[in-house]
């Protein structure tokens, strides 16, 4: 059997790659060893956004309790996860059915390599013209006594109901954006984290307020910890771990590892296919080619070149199809990414940390501030806004804005905007936003 392209991969990616090549009349073949569809659809963006929609609902009527709200919502686990369902059950069946109308081959099976153009799978042995490895990561394997005990965020989302308690070990993107998921819906949490914050993507004084108030709805960190091993107990799991010379431990009903998530390349014999590959992913050039065999490609979250969100692995996967499609004729151009934790509230940056921009720049002004009485935070009983942007100071362009407070993951893409328009503050101020709005607080943050 032999295509002009084969996939491996079914995610926002893989699927895109799929699409345009079979449009533009290759023979095409795509592979999955799991649901069709990835991350993004079945198990992450997508699902987590429902699963967190009651809460929104809850924050905001927690904020107002007493304030014309007499009585809290009463959220439902198990009706979300039915309403979510409607959504998650389409995609596998939506995406197959999509790809068979455009005459792609289905398989779903890991494929191995045999060699540079040959893959085995399904018992089949297939040639291939051009190969694109788009699987994606999972999460980071810990290398733990009773790590087998261990649930991910795809177990968090499909929980029949929501236990008593949960630990999460990492306090990044996805300890807590389901740490605030479990504690709305009324479990205990725990974060542990081996290192000394959370998100240290993020601007290291906005996440320390993020946690002040995820700590005040009753979310406990335990930071710089070294989790030994984890055991199972009759009812429980415990997490024992070392905090400087003290052995402590910690227990929970269950306990999720969210300590980062890694490409997913180990079942596809790359060795023998003579693809090179690192702890970042599938090694590419900037065609999103292998380094080593040029017949293959790499995109999104599984390719060196990616920072790990869905956009990216979009505008990835289509610089790989125009690649096959017309030759090596298109360089990946990595544009400016915002990025956003969905905590309630959201936190989100774009551009330039502080600590980047003093590098890079000479003169740079940053406007930082917890504006506890601005009218927003004050009508809507707000537990934490605040902001730092960052100005270069020679030409007054905005080139860094990190914002902690409601509707974060909106109004950051303004700054996206002004950024990648390079709009000085001047030009922003003259604009005139709608009032009253969040939106309108970023003109206030340039003063
Ligand atoms: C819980 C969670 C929440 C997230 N939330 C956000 C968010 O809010 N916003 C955002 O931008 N990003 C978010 N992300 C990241 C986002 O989901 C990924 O960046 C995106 O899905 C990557 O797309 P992809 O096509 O590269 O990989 P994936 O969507 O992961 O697709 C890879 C596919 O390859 C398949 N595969 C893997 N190995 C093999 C193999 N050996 N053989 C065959 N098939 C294989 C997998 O089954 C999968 O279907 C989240 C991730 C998680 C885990
Ligand atoms: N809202 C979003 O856009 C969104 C949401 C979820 C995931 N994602 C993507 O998925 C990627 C992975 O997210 P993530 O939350 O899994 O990883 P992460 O890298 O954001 O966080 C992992 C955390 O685990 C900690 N850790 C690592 N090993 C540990 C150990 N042995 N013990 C204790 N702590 C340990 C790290 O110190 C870190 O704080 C992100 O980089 C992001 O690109 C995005």
């Amino acid at each position: 059997m032999e295509y002009d392209v084969f996939i491996i991969g079914s995610g926002v990616a893989g699927r895109y790659v799929a699409k345009t090549c079979a449009q533009a009349g290759l023979t095409v073949a795509i592979a999955d060893n799991r649901e069709y569809g990835g991350t993004c659809a079945n198990r992450g963006c997508d699902p987590k956004k429902i699963v967190m929609g009651p809460t929104e609902v809850y924050d905001l009527a927690d904020n107002l309790e007493g304030k014309g709200v007499a009585k809290l919502p009463k959220l439902s686990w198990k009706k979300n996860q039915k309403f979510k369902k409607r959504f998650t059950d389409k995609v596998p069946p939506g995406i197959e059915n999509k790809l068979k109308d455009l005459g792609v081959t289905l398989y779903h099976q890991s494929p191995k390599f045999l060699d540079k153009n040959t893959l085995l799978v399904e018992g089949k042995t297939i040639k291939a013209k051009k190969i694109v490895i788009a699987t994606g990561q999972i999460p980071r394997s810990l290398d733990l006594d009773g790590a087998k005990f261990l649930r991910t965020s795809d177990d968090f989302l499909k929980l029949k109901k929501m236990p008593k308690s949960m630990i999460f070990i990492g306090a990044g993107y996805v300890g807590l954006e389901f740490a605030h998921m479990a504690t709305r819906y009324g479990c205990k949490v725990t974060v542990v984290d081996r290192g000394e914050r959370a998100l240290d993507a993020f601007d290291a004084d906005l996440a320390s307020e993020l946690v002040r108030v995820s700590e005040e709805m009753g979310i406990k960190f335990i930071f710089n910890s070294e989790i030994k091993n984890i055991e199972k107990l009759s009812e429980n799991y415990r997490v024992n771990y070392k905090q400087g010379n003290n052995n402590e431990k910690i227990k929970a009903r269950l306990i999720f590892n969210t300590a980062g998530r890694v490409p997913a390349i180990d079942a596809l014999n790359l060795d023998k296919g003579e693809v090179t590959f690192s702890e970042k992913g599938v090694t590419v050039n900037k065609y999103l080619q292998n380094t080593s065999n040029e017949d293959v490609y790499a995109c999104g979250d599984v390719s060196s070149h990616s920072v790990p969100l869905t956009p990216l692995s979009g505008i990835e996967a289509k610089v790989v199809s125009e690649n096959i499609i017309s030759g090596n004729k298109e360089e990946i151009d990595v544009p400016l990414v915002p990025s956003a934790v969905f905590t309630i509230p959201n936190l989100a940056m774009v551009g330039l940390s502080e600590a980047e921009a003093k590098k890079r720049y000479k003169n740079v002004i940053v406007k930082h501030e917890f504006p506890s009485k601005w009218y927003n935070v004050k009508r809507s009983n707000e537990k934490a806004y605040g902001y730092k942007i960052i100005i270069n100071k020679r030409t007054n362009e905005i080139i860094g804005a990190h914002i902690l407070g409601p509707h974060a993951s909106e109004t950051i893409n303004l700054f996206t905007l002004a950024i990648n328009l390079k709009l000085t503050t001047e030009a922003v101020k003259k604009m005139i936003f709608i009032y009253p709005s969040w939106s309108n607080d970023v003109k206030r943050m340039l003063y």
